[in-house]
């Protein structure tokens, strides 16, 4: 009987993949997320797709997640270095390395974000000082209508600039907004179909013209801009007294300069510092544009957010993580903000490092394995109505914040996002300062929907919004 290779290998099922292509052309091209829940439903808890000739493993639904990432947590945590980051990155940094290279680089990462604030009383000043300049842009425009996407992600962007670099950008500046605009390019790339064949067929794609070479020269852009900046670190720096993350990486380096083999070099420092500016920026930026959104959509939700913010905070306290268990509902509309989005649906590619035996299978070493976020926060064991935006999830019968296991958009295990904490707080800081001065409104004549773009991320359609003052 002729059985394809990948049947032959113990892989978990999944559906007949075409020669050369693969799965591709099965999935939705707008919303690939809906092809794999529905092979998750037909195939189970883990499945295998091709996207190109090569089988890829989809952990599907909570319980799974948790067992590879949770359970089988150092099995799991590799990171696929997919033909299109390898031509930008080169296995470098933190995000795209792996074994003891990547153990360090994450561990110096944490420790470092940390020694600059976040998790810290001094980032959320910082963040609350950028939420003032924001307010003070949509207050100039005196309720007409306007695209709030590029600002905030602006002032997103300034928050982690500010520890990496030790500096913010003026928001308006037409340099910063261009390297902004190219993250968000680069980014939409990852979503699109084009990336999946590039990933598929790079020897052929590199030497063709296409979006990717759009992205990689991007990239480099982006990277000299970068180096840039090291560069004026290099020449203004007192190595006794570290201004930011690149002083201190710089540190780290003159530290491991004795040390054969080293991971910490320039190179590292520059793809380092490009992993945190493009994922510090895009992801929460789109975040809380869909929690506009879905304010618009729901706008007696916005006004029950309001009651409560003025009830704790009344119209001029500074919003502070410490105030969170006394808004719990705001607290559980920006968790379901999170859910009902799943910003990055498909997590970031994992791969197997080798082969690994996970639930009666065995996935060989250099498959990718897809962490389908997507399909835990909407796990029907664990959430009802999951297709419906329902903050009242979040609550118990007291009106009191309630967690969800399953609720997990920034990943689980050992490659879980680096950056959750920053994030969380400036999604909080950034809607409670907004919410406490505007009414967020639609502008007349202006559809209300949530239309997406492709893109890495499950970004909105561009919209407007009215920022009307608050009485
Ligand atoms: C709402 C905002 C954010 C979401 C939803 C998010 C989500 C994620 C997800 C799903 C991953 C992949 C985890 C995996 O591979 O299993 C990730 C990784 C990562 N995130 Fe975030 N993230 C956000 C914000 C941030 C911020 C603000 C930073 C900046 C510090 C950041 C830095 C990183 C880094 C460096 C990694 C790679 C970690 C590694 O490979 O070890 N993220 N994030």
């Amino acid at each position: 009987q002729f059985l394809p290779s990948w049947k032959k290998k113990n892989l978990p099922p999944g559906p007949f993949p075409w020669p050369l292509i693969g799965n591709i052309y099965q999935m939705d091209s707008l919303a690939p997320y809906k092809t794999l829940m529905e092979l998750g439903e037909k195939y189970g808890k883990v499945f295998t797709i091709h996207l190109g000739p090569k089988p890829s493993v989809v952990l599907f639904g909570y319980d799974t997640l948790k067992d590879a990432l949770i359970g089988q947590a150092e099995d799991f945590s590799g990171r696929a270095v997919l033909p299109a980051f390898e031509r930008i990155i080169n296995g470098q940094g933190l995000v795209f390395s792996n074994g003891v290279p990547w153990k360090e680089h994450r561990k110096f990462t944490m420790t470092t974000l940390r020694d600059f604030g976040m998790g810290k009383k001094s980032i959320e000043e910082r963040i609350a000082e950028e939420a003032k300049f924001l307010v003070e842009f949509f207050q100039e425009k005196q309720g007409k209508p306007i695209n709030p996407s590029s600002m905030i992600t602006a002032a997103v962007s300034n928050v982690i600039c500010s520890i990496v670099f030790g500096d913010r950008f003026d928001t308006e500046d037409p340099t910063f907004q261009t390297l902004l605009r190219m993250v968000k390019e680069n980014i939409s790339f990852l979503g699109s179909r084009g990336f999946q064949l590039y990933n598929a067929y790079s020897h052929i794609l590199k030497w063709l013209p296409g979006m990717h070479n759009k992205v990689f020269e991007n990239a480099k852009v982006l990277q000299t801009f970068l180096k840039g900046l090291i560069k004026d670190h290099i020449a203004s720096r007192d190595p006794n007294c570290p201004r930011d993350f690149v002083d201190s990486f710089l540190n780290k380096i003159d530290e491991e300069m004795k040390r054969p083999n080293s991971s910490f070099s320039m190179d590292s420092l520059v793809h380092t510092t490009f992993n945190l500016f493009l994922a510090g920026s895009e992801t929460t930026a789109s975040t809380l544009c869909w929690a506009i959104k879905l304010m618009l959509m729901h706008p007696e939700i916005q006004e029950k957010v309001q009651k409560e913010i003025d009830s704790v905070l009344g119209s001029d306290k500074q919003p502070s993580m410490e105030d969170r268990t006394q808004l719990p509902y705001t607290d559980a509309v920006i968790h379901e903000v999170q859910r009902f989005r799943s910003i990055a649906p498909f997590g970031f590619p994992h791969v197997a490092l080798h082969d690994i035996s996970f639930k009666g299978y065995t996935i060989p070493k250099g498959t990718e394995v897809i962490a389908f976020l997507h399909s835990s926060l909407n796990d029907k064991k664990y959430w009802k109505d999951s297709e419906y935006f329902n903050p009242n999830r979040f609550l118990d019968e007291n009106g009191k914040f309630k967690k969800n296991e399953a609720f997990i958009p920034f990943s689980a295990g050992k490659r879980s996002c680096v950056g959750e904490s920053l994030a969380r707080t400036e999604i909080f800081i950034f809607f409670i300062s907004l919410l406490q001065r505007f009414t967020l409104k639609v502008p007349t004549g202006e559809s209300n929907s949530l239309e997406m773009i492709i893109s890495g991320t499950r970004a909105l359609k561009p919209f407007n919004v009215c920022f009307v003052e608050r009485a």
